[in-house]
């Protein structure tokens, strides 16, 4: 039994960690300052509202809940808007995860894992991308999640911090029993979208762009169910137990889909047609982003095992037909 800090644990990805994390027997402390997450989701473990660079407040709560292990899951995560506005994203994404890392060391906590993104290759040079890849970003969020990976890696170095970063891919489904799920505003997502168009919210869903170097002309991506995401975490907290040092993972399926059939396993599941029509390109999106996620089965021993788009989409579909938060 670990005793666990979930940052970010009223998130969608944190709260179906702070689940499993129970499920597996650990002590679940959850932080959140509910910016963008849901007290309701928060359901496992104590709940403490604050932010993540509070020093008083996260000194008191590493030292009362004898915390070993932060899961770090807090971040300003929209991509356009980190373009608008990149000062709110390297505030807190760097500037509040930098308060939480000296939080940490002036309490002598040393295991850190961060939830990083397939943000920071930027435009892909291979068909699988793995750790090899260059990271070039190319928007604000993705350079200030890169940004705390080589502070993970100097940390690591200088101060023995063992960190691991594991960088999803495209996080998508929810609880397989409905409890929790994706609830994003605005949601930009793919997957969301469709389904809460499908459950009667006026929203202008549309394909983004049909012109793409794919199979069907629809861009190809690496949804990864959350449940599995949540798991990987549980194989680099074992991992950081054992081993020193900073080191990187990235997330994936291991297969990409195109929009085209993450629609149509959308209307499977729902059982009637959604008729999305085709819109312009949005800027940005590059044609294929799929994982190699050989790394992190070598090293963790971690394997997805709800891999299928239609098992994907109906777990998030029974979220979505909840009276949820
Ligand atoms: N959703 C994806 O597809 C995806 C893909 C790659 C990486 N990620 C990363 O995974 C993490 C979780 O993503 P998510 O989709 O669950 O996001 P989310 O917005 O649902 O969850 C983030 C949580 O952090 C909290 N938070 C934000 N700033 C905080 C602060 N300063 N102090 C305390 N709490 C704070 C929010 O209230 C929210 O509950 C993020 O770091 C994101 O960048 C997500
Ligand atoms: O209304 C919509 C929304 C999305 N898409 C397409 O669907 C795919 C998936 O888009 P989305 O769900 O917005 O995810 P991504 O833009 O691929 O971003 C994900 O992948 C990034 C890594 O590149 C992460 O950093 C982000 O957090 C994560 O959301 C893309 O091809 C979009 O063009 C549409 O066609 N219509």
């Amino acid at each position: 039994m670990t005793n666990v800090l979930v940052v970010g644990g009223a998130g969608y990805i944190g709260s179906h960690m702070c689940m499993r994390l129970q499920e597996a027997g650990h002590a679940v402390t959850v932080l959140d300052n509910l910016v963008t997450g849901h007290r309701a989701a928060a359901q496992w473990g104590e709940f403490v509202q604050g932010a993540m660079d509070d020093a008083p407040l996260v000194a008191e709560l590493l030292r009362r809940r004898r915390i070993e292990v932060v899961m770090h899951f807090a971040a300003s995560s929209l991509v356009g808007q980190s373009v608008a506005q990149p000062y709110d994203y390297y505030r807190n994404n760097v500037v509040a995860t930098l308060g939480l890392l000296e939080s940490m060391r002036a309490a002598g906590v040393d295991r850190f894992i961060f939830s990083s993104t397939a943000a920071i290759f930027g435009e892909p040079k291979s068909e699988l991308i793995d750790e090899g890849h260059p990271c070039r970003p190319i928007n604000p969020y993705g350079k200030t999640k890169l940004a705390v990976e080589y502070m993970l890696q100097d940390a690591a170095a200088a101060y023995g911090l063992r960190a691991v970063a594991l960088r999803y891919f495209n996080a998508a489904g929810a609880d397989p029993g409905g409890r929790i799920g994706e609830s994003h505003e605005p949601e930009t997502h793919l997957i969301p979208r469709l389904l809460r168009k499908a459950a009667g919210e006026a929203l202008d869903v549309q394909i983004f762009g049909a012109d793409y170097p794919t199979r069907d002309g629809s861009c190809v991506r690496d949804y990864v169910h959350v449940c599995d995401l949540a798991d990987a975490h549980l194989h680099a907290l074992e991992f950081t137990g054992q081993h020193t040092g900073f080191h990187s993972f990235n997330l994936g399926n291991g297969s990409g889909y195109t929009v085209f059939e993450v629609i149509r396993a959308a209307e499977q599941v729902i059982g009637r047609s959604l008729d999305i029509p085709v819109g312009p390109r949005r800027a940005g999106d590059p044609a294929v982003l799929v994982a190699s996620s050989r790394k992190a089965h070598d090293v963790l021993g971690w394997r997805p095992r709800h891999t299928g788009i239609h098992e994907i989409v109906a777990d998030a579909w029974r979220w979505h037909q909840q009276p949820g938060f």
